[in-house]
């Protein structure tokens, strides 16, 4: 119980992780403003996401699973800001929202996890590799189309017992939320990027506010980090153009130097045996435009037909 009004209310998703980034946001806020972190509130909410457990979410909707309560929520006014991991976030969000700050970004990679090999390339021949993300499961039968992929998901001890009870050989986790956790050391080896470029927005914490909030705006300015910022630009204006449904298997990879931002922007058929990948450079100010037309160009070398597959047929 608060006895007084809190500084902040935070909305976050209930899991592990979940939880892990809403503390870190409020401890980085708690000492910016020179408050009690105790002063700060975080909110559990349970989200759609959370609680349809069996099934791939690429088959039961878009990313708005993870985030529809928790902006019913930030526009009701019962909570100031919320938490999210960016990679779960729509392109497009309600009127009245905006995700305006990403935190450092953590290691945007692949973790391999697996208790028979080091590596991808090291699993047995027709070995079971456990993921329900349609991304992961493209770019592994790329390299291995001999591997059978099983529908995997959970929090991090749940995905290790299934692989303890051989329910998969090997299974791949953003290595941000293992080492967020602290768990870091669950990885058997991490993903070379470029062979296996990130889902567009992994490993960026985001922050929700009301548009016209001013006061939790300028509060939580200071945490927002200026190449993460550019970098989530670009690899969100890629995801719009590409994909409205979350069905296509994307991926995205930013590097930067100096000024110059550069963008590899990956489409794969579910399969993995097609594979339009594209990379272009500007202006780290032009992000934006960056991101939009590299997922212009990667529309037009894959073509209609191409994509058509991915479209969502119940709209
Ligand atoms: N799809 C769930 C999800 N959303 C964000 C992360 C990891 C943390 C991040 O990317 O910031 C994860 C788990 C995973 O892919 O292993």
């Amino acid at each position: 119980m608060q006895s007084h009004s809190p500084f902040l209310r935070i909305g976050t998703r209930g899991s592990q992780l979940a939880l892990a980034q809403a503390n870190l946001v409020r401890r980085l806020l708690a000492q910016a403003h020179g408050v009690e972190e105790d002063s700060i509130a975080i909110q559990a909410i349970s989200t759609s996401g959370d609680r349809i457990t069996d099934r791939p979410l690429s088959e039961v909707g878009g990313k708005g699973l993870f985030t529809k309560e928790i902006e019913a929520a930030l526009l009701a006014g019962e909570i100031d800001l919320a938490v999210h991991s960016s990679k779960d976030m729509a392109t497009r969000l309600p009127d009245g929202l905006e995700l305006s700050v990403f935190l450092e970004r953590e290691d945007v990679r692949d973790a391999f996890l697996s208790f028979v090999a080091r590596d991808v390339d090291g699993l047995p021949r027709g070995a079971r590799f456990g993921t329900s993300s349609i991304r992961r499961a493209a770019q592994i039968l790329r390299f291995r189309p001999d591997l059978e992929i099983v529908p995997f998901r959970g929090n991090v001890d749940t995905r290790i017992r299934k692989l303890t009870d051989g329910v998969a050989d090997g299974t791949l986790l953003a290595a941000a939320g293992l080492n967020r956790l602290g768990r870091s050391g669950e990885a058997a080896s991490l993903l070379d990027p470029r062979r296996f470029p990130p889902a567009p927005a992994q490993g960026a914490i985001g922050i929700e506010i009301r548009s016209e909030d001013a006061r939790t705006r300028e509060l939580v300015a200071v945490l927002d980090h200026a190449e993460t910022h550019d970098a989530l630009r670009a690899e969100r204006a890629l995801l719009d153009v590409l994909d409205g449904s979350c069905r296509t298997p994307i991926a995205a990879l930013t590097s930067r130097d100096g000024d110059k931002l550069t963008l590899l922007g990956q489409i794969l058929s579910p399969d993995g045996q097609t594979v339009y990948e594209l990379e272009r450079s500007g202006a780290a100010a032009e992000a934006m435009r960056i991101g939009h037309d590299l997922g212009q160009e990667l529309r037009d070398l894959a073509g209609p037909d191409f994509l058509a597959q991915f479209e969502d047929r119940g709209r």
